[in-house]
Formats: structure tokens, sequence, C-alpha cells
């Protein structure tokens, strides 16, 4: 069974545990705990693979602290990164855990593939009040690299679902890459082995 690290991260407030729980549980609780930090489970078939999805809720924390993001980046095979279309300051801190997850890889961790990331302005329902324009949240993921979506956890159960769900194919799809890249890489290096040994062999 595949399994699949998704780390849900952005501003405090932005509305992390409510599209967690909306996706798990298809229900929009109004208030939730946020002084712990949650690792979720959930058994998923996509694609005709069997998966167990682990979805980290992170808890709210001092902003500056979270932007280092360390261990997300070594646990997590993709991100969504919330922001809230109603609250510029969360899309300022949205741009900043984007550029640091997009950073040069090598500098913090050694990937084969870039992370998926979706960028996501929560509260859409609060567009009458908007501070982000959907086409900031547009431009900011096509500059890097990014799925983007605008929606409601409080009233769109559909699009939240869609939401993880699209996340987790584009996760599926960088393991497909991963996989294509590793035989190869073996061979190249079976094929250098091979190269050195077999030349010595010749000469003798
Ligand atoms: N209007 C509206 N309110 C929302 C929506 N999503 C979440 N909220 C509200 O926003 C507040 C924060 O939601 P949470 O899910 O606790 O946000 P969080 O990002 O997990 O918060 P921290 O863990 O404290 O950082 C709560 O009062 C939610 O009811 C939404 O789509 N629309």
């Amino acid at each position: 069974m595949n399994e699949v690290k998704l780390a849900i991260m952005g501003g405090e407030g932005t509305g992390k545990s409510a599209l967690t729980v909306r996706f798990l549980t298809k229900r929009f609780i109004g208030e939730y705990a946020s002084n712990f930090e949650s690792i979720y489970n959930k058994y998923l078939c996509l694609e005709g693979k069997q998966l167990n999805l682990e979805i980290y809720d992170p808890c709210s924390q001092s902003q500056k602290a979270k932007v280092s993001l360390t261990t997300e980046l070594h646990w997590a095979d993709g991100f969504v990164v919330v922001y809230d279309i109603s609250d510029r300051s969360s899309f300022a801190f949205a741009k900043a855990l984007i550029y640091r997850i997009r950073e040069p890889q090598t500098s913090h961790c050694k990937r084969a593939v870039e992370p998926a990331v979706l960028l996501v302005g929560n509260k859409q329902d609060l567009c009458h009040v908007r501070e982000v324009g959907c086409e900031e949240g547009q431009k900011l993921a096509l500059d890097n690299r990014c799925q983007f979506c605008e929606l409601s956890a409080a009233e769109q159960s559909l699009e939240v679902e869609v939401m993880f769900t699209r996340i987790v194919k584009d996760i599926l799809t960088n393991f497909k890459l991963k996989e294509k890249r590793r035989p190869s890489g073996s061979k190249s290096v079976a094929k250098l082995i091979n190269n050195v040994f077999g030349k010595r062999r010749k000469s003798v």
C-alpha cells in the first residue's frame, strides 16, 4: 500500500483544521482546538491503488517560527498551503511558505522530485470583505509551480474533497517520476562499474 504524507500549512486561523475535518468527515465544525498538532489517517482508493493518506495539521504557533519548515520538508510528500482571502497578511505568510518550499532543494533536503504544492485561498464565502484577489493567488501559484484553488471550507464540501484528491494525485505522479528515475540511475552506476572493471580486465 502506498503511504502518502500531506502537510497542511498556513497562517493562524486560515482554516487548516476546518479543511482537514471537512475532508475527513464532510462536516464543518465552527471552532477547533488549535493548541495541539495532529496527524490524521485516511484510507483511500485512487487510480486503482490503495493509499494510506496521513494528513499533518500543525497547531497554531508564531508564524515566524513556522516558516522554517525543516521537519515538514523532510516528512511530507506534498503541501497544501492555505491563506484566508479576507486577510492579506495570511497571503504574505503563504508566499513565504511557498518560497521556502521551493528553495533550491539541496540546501535543506535531497529530493529527486520537488514536492507537490497546492495553494488554497480559503473562506471564499467572505468575498464581500476580500483582501486578496483571485488572480494574485493564481499568479503566485503559477510562478512557483503550484496548483491553485479558491474555496470555502464552511460551505463547499465537494470542492474540498476535489482539492485533496488533486494534491494526492499530484503526489502519486511524483512517486511515478521517482520510480522512473531510480532504475535509470542504478543502470548508469552499473554501466560505470562495468566500464571501469571491464577495461582493467582487458588490459591484464
Ligand atoms: N467564514 C468562514 N470561516 C471559516 C472557514 N474556514 C474556517 N473558518 C473559521 O476560521 C476560524 C479558524 O479556523 P481553523 O480551522 O481553526 O483555522 P486553523 O488554520 O486550523 O487555525 P490555527 O490552528 O489556530 O492556526 C474558525 O472560526 C473557523 O470556523 C471558511 O471557509 N469560511
